[in-house]
């Protein structure tokens, strides 16, 4: 299916393309990265996500005639050769990412793009989309997984999802972060996540009765019914109705899967019918749990006693609701000068934390020999790679007291490429391998950073030169400014 994206942009890029057309310096190579600042919750990294879907869009980055003639109507009256140009437009740059699953880090590159200044202004915005929602529900994910590490988790959240999109790709980061299952029927067609669903309240509100609603429901799906036990009163009529159903199903030699509560205290709730259903000799039968959960209400229940199996989690996780975005950014770090030399970029600011770093960067994940992340490490391309036996400082210049050398190790890539001068040469994974390979990331981690709450700062270290040539840029911006600005004359 070709998906029509290529106006999914800002129309200033679409303004700077034209501009760099008209002046002559649409073809001049560029180099930019895509990241965060700041990690989202709290928490103490990121899951990357999104991907799969940036790949799908680059490439299939075409403009339609339909496309053309809608920018032909814009008041900025582009050139016919320049609408032209576009109608031949493929993506021809070079992408670089990390892979989906990753745990990732603030002032990382994530995904670094290359190409023309015009093909890579023209990406940005649908990249950044991709990448920071898809990212930020991951992570949500992976918080609410590390609070119910052993229990069921469902995606629940398509009704309060921001919309068709949002839902599905929600769906899916959630799996990518070790969600079991998700309700979205279009979600597990497009990516093979498994699917589950009970029933909602109109089901029994349907009928005359609770018990004729139950039995008919589990008539029809006797093999691994789940019913909601709390349309009338949990206790009293949900849970003795529900026993009835599972006794009426053994006599079929057939076993019901769970009850579900939705509403009232779930922890008091799921004790109660615990006990009712182990008396009912129900041992098997499970307890699912929803109603505006998150990781701290669960964490809460948990600590509460609470005796739930599985938890269905939906607007909270859905609409990352405590953050609802993902600041990613994108930055231009290297630029083709008129000579023809690629020269590094800077972007200043009076906040330190927000002056990017020039270059086109690589990223090392430094593996100790406890087979435990130790840091980051951000060089440039043409720098000594760190390999092992070969002595590393790892110094972060935010925190420059926070020094420390390292010998043996293991430095891992972690941004592959994806695309190389317009192909693609990266094979997508299959969803499970990205989750399999989520858990490893996971795993690589001391649990002191994979804490949810004020977890240990784990180190995205800059080599030596990467950090002077930042200085030198900084100090040469600072001189050009001087010079040039109102205090000149003073
Ligand atoms: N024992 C508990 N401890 C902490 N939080 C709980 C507990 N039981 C339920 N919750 C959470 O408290 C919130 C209760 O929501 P709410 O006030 O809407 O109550 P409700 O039972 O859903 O009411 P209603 O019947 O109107 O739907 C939900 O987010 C739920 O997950
Ligand atoms: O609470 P969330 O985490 O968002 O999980 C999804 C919610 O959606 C359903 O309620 P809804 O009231 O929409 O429908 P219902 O009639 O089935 O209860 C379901 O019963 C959950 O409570
Ligand atoms: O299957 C369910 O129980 C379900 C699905 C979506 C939203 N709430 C509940």
């Amino acid at each position: 299916m070709r998906r029509e994206l290529a106006l999914h942009t800002d129309k200033y890029q679409i303004n700077m393309m034209y501009a760099h057309w008209v002046n002559g310096s649409h073809k001049r190579r560029a180099v930019f990265e895509a990241y965060f600042r700041k990690l989202p919750f709290g928490n103490g990294f990121a899951v990357f996500a999104g991907l799969e879907r940036i790949t799908q869009y680059i490439s299939e980055l075409r403009f339609t005639e339909e496309d053309i003639r809608y920018l032909s109507e814009q008041e900025e009256n582009y050139a016919p050769a320049f609408l032209e140009e576009l109608l031949q437009f493929h993506f021809q740059g070079s992408i670089y990412s990390m892979k989906e699953g990753a745990l990732v880090f603030p002032d990382e590159p994530l995904v670094r793009v290359e190409g023309t200044i015009m093909e890579a202004q023209l990406v940005e915005t649908a990249i950044l989309n991709f990448m920071n929602y898809q990212t930020l529900i991951a992570t949500k994910a992976s918080r609410i997984k590390q609070v119910a590490p052993k229990d069921t988790l469902l995606e629940f959240g398509t009704r309060r999802a921001q919309e068709a999109d949002a839902a599905v790709w929600g769906a899916r980061a959630a799996y990518i972060s070790g969600f079991h299952a998700t309700s979205n029927m279009l979600a597990g067609k497009k990516f093979g996540i498994p699917t589950k669903g009970t029933h909602a309240h109109s089901w029994v509100q349907s009928f005359a009765s609770e018990q004729e609603a139950f039995d008919a429901y589990a008539k029809v799906m006797p093999d691994g019914v789940t019913l909601l036990v709390d349309t009338f009163d949990t206790l009293r009529s949900g849970v003795p109705h529900a026993i009835n159903t599972a006794k009426m199903l053994e006599a079929a030699g057939k076993r019901m899967n769970a009850i579900r509560l939705d509403s009232g205290d779930l922890a008091y709730l799921s004790i109660q019918a615990r006990k009712m259903l182990d008396e009912a000799g129900l041992d098997y039968v499970k307890i699912v749990a929803s109603n505006d959960l998150d990781e701290n209400t669960i964490m809460n229940l948990k600590s509460q006693g609470a005796a739930i199996d599985t938890w269905g989690v939906g607007t909270q996780l859905i609409t990352a609701s405590d953050q609802p975005s993902l600041g990613g950014v994108y930055k231009l770090v290297e630029i083709e000068s008129p000579a023809g030399e690629m020269v590094p970029t800077i972007k200043i600011s009076s906040n330190p934390e927000k002056v990017s770093t020039p270059g086109k960067k690589e990223v090392f994940r430094i593996v100790g020999p406890k087979g435990k992340a130790l840091a980051d490490y951000i060089s440039f391309p043409g720098e000594q790679e760190p390999r092992s036996g070969r002595r590393l400082k790892l110094f972060n210049p935010l925190h420059p007291y926070l020094q420390k050398y390292v010998e043996k190790y293991e430095a891992v890539s972690m941004l592959e490429p994806i695309f190389v001068n317009g192909f693609q040469v990266y094979k997508l994974p299959v969803l499970d391998e990205i989750r399999r390979y989520h858990q490893e990331q996971i795993d690589l981690f001391w649990p002191e950073y994979l804490r949810k709450l004020n977890p240990e700062v784990y180190r995205v270290n800059l080599s030596e030169l990467v950090w002077t040539r930042k200085q030198q840029l900084i100090a040469e911006h600072m001189m050009t400014d001087l010079n040039d600005g109102p205090n000149s004359e003073i």
